[in-house]
């Protein structure tokens, strides 16, 4: 019982995935015809958990994503999202996505910009009942009293407050976010982290993140997968031993910054800059542990 329990408490899961595309660059030892980006890859991703995905520039992450929204077919190995595929999940409306660039329409208010993918997915549910529930989420990521406002008027944070509830209001289980803040200045980040959080405590969603920050990652998430390129796998899950809520303080915090530090080593490591030192095996052995 409480097997089963856990069972389903895996909202998503890969093993042994590959992942690929036609007439990429084929990397030497990789099988699928040399065309695979990822392989061996396994990620398990509790409901409910922020989990971000951090690795070398083009070692596959945003891939990885693609292929939990459904949007890359595995060439080898297995993923399920919420107990079927991912095609049928994002069918089902079970994910949203939210990418750096925030593709808002220019000629439609931040209103009808959040309530614009549920126009296309339901739109049997009327624009009245779409603007409400997009109002709703732009009350909700903090754009109350901006809803009339087209893109144009709207800083580079608001324009990603409005893709955030544009993903939202599809009213999916699952959020996945790359690199949404990557755009912004540290600042108007850190705030978007912020309000990352709030938005996670209040909706209890599932969220998976790829980041370049280590920062980031450390604050927000409860386990960092790294990735290495080449083909690209997963190297190592850190789990972050920082309690939630999570604010400014949790910076100061000595576990943030040994966390910090343990992650910037595999990141080294996994550009092939340094060998992970003792201090990182460590921590990575006690995290194999605990899986
Ligand atoms: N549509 C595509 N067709 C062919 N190859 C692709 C395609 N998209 C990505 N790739 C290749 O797949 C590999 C992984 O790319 P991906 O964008 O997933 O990496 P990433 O880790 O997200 O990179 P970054 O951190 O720079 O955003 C790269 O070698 C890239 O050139």
């Amino acid at each position: 019982m409480v097997a089963e329990q856990r069972a389903t408490d895996i909202l998503i899961s890969a093993e042994d995935l590959a992942l690929g595309y036609p007439g990429s660059a084929a990397f030497p030892g990789t099988t699928g015809g040399g065309t695979n980006v990822i392989e061996h890859v396994d990620l398990k991703v509790r409901r409910g958990a922020i989990v971000s995905l951090i690795g070398p520039s083009g070692c596959g992450k945003s891939t990885l994503l693609k292929a939990i929204a459904g949007l890359v077919a595995p060439t080898g190995g297995t993923i399920r999202v919420g107990g079927t595929t991912p095609s049928e999940a994002a069918r089902r409306r079970q994910v949203g996505m939210v990418l750096q660039d925030a593709t808002l329409l220019p000629w439609k208010s931040a209103l009808d910009n959040a309530g614009f993918l549920l126009s296309l997915a339901a739109p049997e549910l009327g624009r009245a009942e779409i603007r409400r529930r997009a109002g709703e989420n732009l009350r909700l990521v903090g754009l109350e009293g901006a809803e009339g406002k087209l893109p144009r008027q709207l800083s580079g944070g608001m324009k990603q407050r409005v893709a955030i509830a544009r993903a939202l209001t599809l009213s999916p289980e699952i959020l996945l976010l790359d690199e949404p803040f990557g755009a912004l200045d540290a600042i108007t980040r850190e705030e978007m982290s912020y309000l990352l959080l709030e938005i996670w405590e209040r909706t209890q969603k599932t969220i998976v993140l790829v980041t370049h920050s280590i920062d980031e990652a450390v604050l927000l998430c409860s386990d960092v997968h790294v990735m290495g390129a080449r083909p690209a796998r997963i190297i190592e899950r850190v789990t972050v031993p920082l309690p939630y809520p999570r604010d400014q303080h949790s910076f100061e915090d000595a576990r943030f910054r040994e966390t910090e530090a343990v992650l910037r080593e595999h990141l080294l490591a996994s550009h092939g800059r340094a060998h992970a030192p003792q201090r990182a095996a460590n921590q990575g052995a006690a995290n194999r542990g605990a899986a």
